[in-house]
């Protein structure tokens, strides 16, 4: 059985790296339960498990999520989509009726600090994709979350935009004090950007260390075994833990 044991340290930027089918967005997607791990559990800040609905409803809500599509609306503004960040915070009933003053300001700040408040009322697909992807980490931080999970979050960018996205990304979590998981493909992003590197083959760890250690004999364990294709038909079922801090209130 492939295990998976993780802690994951406050305010930090950890990158999963591994090939394709390794497990990487599993693990990330276990993280706020999208995905359930087959047995053992995951908890926040060491005691909050998430097994209780109550905690799970409160964790999604503190998780920002980035997607390698983003998963924007395209139809909507720039500020429709951020605004939807907000809708963690709200009744069923408070989220059909428009939005409030307070939401807007957060809305729009988080548009002013991903710089694109200028387009706030530009629909979404008439964005740049590095924009789109800008939208997406906007609509991540009005949640104001103390996590947030970034899945691929430039696999689509080419690799200037991919430069640009990922410093941003970055950048703000740090500024904030979020801490940040993300799954990664480019090797050269993930050594310049993170603070830990988790490496994953076969749905298991086998490298976790500081980005700074990360030599290429490291590199080599990671990608360096059973090629991507067969490795998904030869993933057991798992047993992830993981622990993830808690949020700040
Ligand atoms: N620990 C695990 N135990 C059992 N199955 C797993 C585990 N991790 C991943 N899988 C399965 O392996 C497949 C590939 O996993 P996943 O998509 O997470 O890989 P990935 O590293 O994100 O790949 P890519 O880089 O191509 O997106 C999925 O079908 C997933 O359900």
């Amino acid at each position: 059985m492939a295990r998976t044991d993780l802690s994951i340290e406050r305010g930090k930027v950890t990158v999963l790296l591994g090939p394709s089918g390794a497990g990487k967005s599993t693990l990330l997607r276990c993280m706020n339960l999208l995905v359930k791990p087959t047995t053992g559990s995951v908890r926040v800040d060491g005691t909050a498990s998430l097994d209780s609905r109550r905690e799970l409803r409160r964790h999604r809500r503190r998780t920002g999520m980035v997607f390698q599509h983003h998963q924007l609306i395209p139809r909507f503004s720039a500020l429709r989509n951020v605004l939807l960040g907000r809708v963690g915070y709200h009744s069923f009933w408070q989220s059909i009726l428009p939005s409030s003053r307070g939401d807007q300001r957060i809305a729009l700040e988080a548009l002013e600090r991903v710089g694109l408040l200028d387009k706030a009322l530009t629909r979404v697909d008439n964005l740049s994709g590095g924009m789109q992807q800008r939208v997406g980490i906007a609509r991540a931080l009005a949640q104001q979350p103390d996590l947030i999970l970034a899945d691929e979050p430039v696999a689509s960018l080419d690799p200037n935009s991919a430069r640009r996205v990922m410093e941003l990304l970055r950048r703000v979590c740090q500024e904030s004090g979020i801490t940040l998981v993300a799954s990664l493909h480019q090797v050269d992003l993930a050594l310049e950007h993170a603070d830990r590197i988790v490496g994953l083959a076969h749905g298991e760890i086998v490298y976790d260390g500081p980005a700074a250690g990360v030599t290429d004999e490291d590199l080599l364990v990671i990608y360096g075994g059973v090629p991507a294709d067969e490795q998904a038909d030869a993933l057991p079922l798992s047993a992830q833990t993981v622990s993830l801090p808690t949020s700040a209130d």
